[in-house]
C-alpha cells in the first residue's frame, strides 16, 4: 500500500465543456476567448475538425482564441473529419453538420468505429438531416450531406447529453422549435453554454427546447476543473489512510456530482469549500480525508450524473464494507470499451468479488486487493481507475496501455506522484 496522499492540485479544464467551448465559439461571431481549456486529445481532435473547416483556433496552451464565423461561416472540409477517440465530437459535430451548405464524412479511431451512432442518426433524420453510417452498422464513418432542418420534439430512449445536444446544435438551424425529452436529465452544459452565447433555450422537467437564434456571439470562457478527473483524486484520498487532499476548482454541476452524493452516501469526509460560478457553471474547491466507506446501491435518475464515474466508484465498492449494487448503467457497454466487462474482469483478477449483470456490477467489499496485468483496453476510464486500485494493493499491478490517460487528463501520472510525495 502507498504513503498518505497529501496537498492540493487543481485538476485540468472540463472535457465536455472544453468540447462545448469550441463548437460554439466557431459558430458565433467574433473571438471566443477560453481560459482552462483542457489539453486532452479528445478535445484536440475537436479543435482540429472546426480548423479543418476553416475556423482559425489559436491554441496557446491553457487560452484558446477561437475565431468564429457565425453560424453559416463554415466551410466544406477537404478531408475526412478525424474524431479520434472521442464520441462527444462525433455525435455533437454531426448535429451542427446536418444544417451546413456542403457535405462531410467524419470517422475516428478503431473504438469510435465501434460506438453507436444510430442514436444521433434517428433523431436528426427525424428533423431532415440526410445522415447515414457508411458501413450500414450504425457506427463512424458517417457521411452528412447538409439540409434544411426542422424543428422537431424528440423523445429520447437514453439519458445521454451527446444525443440531447446534437439535437439542439442542429436546432440552431431548424425553421421553429426544437425539443428533446429524456429519460433522466443527463449533463446541461449546452444548454447553459447556448444560452451565454444568446441562443433562447428554455428546460422544464427533462426537456431541453431551443428557439433557432439570429447569431451566436463570442465569449470569453473560464472552463472549471473536472469533476470526472478529479474522481481519481477523491477517491484515493477516501480509500489510501492518512490522506487529506484539497482539490482545487472543480466543476460541480447538479447534472455532473452524483460521485459526491454517492461518495458522502458511503460515509466519505467530503467537504465543499469556496463555492462559485464559474461561466455560469458551479464549482467549489474539494476537501476529502481518508475513513471508511459503507456499501450503498446506485441507480436510476442519479447514473448519468455519474457516468463516467462508475469504474472508479466500483473500485471504491471493494474497500466498502457491505454489497455494492450498481444497476440502470447499460450505457457503460458502450463507452470507449465495455466498462462493466473490463471493470469486473480486471478487479476479479486482482482478487476482488465483483459480478457483472446486464446493466451494473454487484461488489462484495472487504477483500484485500492484489496485483495482475490489467488491459486498459486504451480506455482513459480503466488506464485511471486500476492505478487507484493499485494504490490499495498489494503490488502494483502492470496496466497495459496507460498513456491513454492523455485523452482526458494528460498530466495524471504527474499530479499522482505530486500527491504522493
Ligand atoms: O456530452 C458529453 O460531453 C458527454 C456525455 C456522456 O456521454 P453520453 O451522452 O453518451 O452519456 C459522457 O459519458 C461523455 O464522457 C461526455
Ligand atoms: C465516454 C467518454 O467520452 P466520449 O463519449 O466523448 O468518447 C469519457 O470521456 O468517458
Amino acid at each position: 500500500m502507498t504513503r498518505p496522499l497529501k496537498g492540493e492540485i487543481t485538476v485540468p479544464g472540463d472535457k465536455s465543456i472544453s468540447h462545448r467551448s469550441i463548437m460554439l465559439g466557431a459558430l458565433a461571431r467574433g473571438t471566443t476567448r477560453v481560459k482552462n481549456f483542457l489539453q486532452g486529445a479528445d478535445c484536440l481532435s475537436t479543435i482540429g475538425c472546426f480548423r479543418a473547416m476553416g475556423i482559425p483556433v489559436e491554441n496557446r496552451g491553457t487560452e484558446v482564441l477561437i475565431h468564429g464565423n457565425g453560424l453559416r461561416g463554415l466551410k466544406a472540409p477537404k478531408r475526412i473529419l478525424d474524431c479520434g477517440n472521442s464520441g462527444t465530437t462525433v455525435r455533437l459535430i454531426s448535429g451542427i453538420l446536418s444544417a451546413q451548405a456542403f457535405s462531410t464524412e467524419l470517422t475516428g479511431d478503431s473504438s469510435i468505429q465501434k460506438r453507436p451512432m444510430a442514436r444521433i442518426i434517428a433523431p436528426l433524420s427525424q428533423m431532415g438531416a440526410d445522415i447515414i453510417s457508411i458501413r450500414g452498422n450504425g457506427c463512424a464513418p458517417l457521411r452528412i450531406h447538409g439540409q434544411e432542418l426542422h424543428g422537431t420534439h424528440y423523445n429520447s430512449p437514453v439519458a445521454s447529453a451527446q444525443v440531447k445536444s446534437a439535437v439542439l446544435l442542429a436546432g440552431l438551424y431548424a425553421d421553429g422549435v426544437t425539443q428533446v425529452t429524456e429519460p433522466f436529465v443527463s449533463r446541461n452544459h449546452t444548454e447553459l453554454m447556448l444560452q451565454a452565447f444568446g441562443a433562447h433555450i428554455t428546460t422544464e422537467n427533462k426537456a431541453a427546447s431551443i428557439t433557432p437564434p439570429e447569431e451566436l456571439y463570442a465569449q470569453e470562457i473560464l472552463v472549471p476543473g473536472d469533476i470526472s478527473s478529479a474522481a481519481y483524486f477523491l477517491a484515493a484520498g477516501i480509500l489510501v489512510p492518512g490522506s487529506e487532499l484539497l482539490l482545487k476548482n472543480v466543476g460541480i454541476n447538479p447534472t455532473r456530482d452524483g460521485i459526491l452524493r454517492v461518495f458522502q452516501n458511503m460515509g466519505a469526509d467530503i467537504t465543499l469549500l469556496n463555492p462559485r460560478v464559474c461561466s455560469g457553471e458551479p464549482a467549489a474547491d474539494i476537501l476529502v480525508k481518508s475513513g471508511a466507506l459503507h456499501s450503498t446501491v446506485i441507480e436510476g435518475g442519479i447514473i448519468p450524473t455519474l457516468i463516467d464515474e462508475l469504474p472508479i466508484i466500483a473500485v471504491a465498492a471493494c474497500f466498502a464494507e457491505g454489497t455494492t449494487v450498481i444497476r440502470d448503467a447499460a450505457e457503460l457497454k458502450v463507452k470507449e470499451s465495455n466498462r462493466i466487462a473490463v471493470m469486473a474482469e480486471g478487479l476479479s483478477a486482482m482478487g476482488a468479488d465483483v459480478e457483472e449483470t446486464e446493466d451494473g456490477m454487484v461488489i462484495r467489499g472487504g477483500l484485500p486487493l492484489h496485483s495482475a496485468v490489467i488491459d486498459s483496453r486504451q480506455d482513459h476510464r480503466i488506464a485511471m481507475s486500476f492505478t487507484v486500485a493499485g494504490l490499495m494493493s498489494d503490488g502494483i499491478p502492470d496496466i497495459k496501455g496507460q498513456d491513454c490517460v492523455s485523452i482526458s487528463y494528460p498530466a495524471f501520472y504527474e499530479d499522482l506522484e505530486k500527491l504522493s510525495n
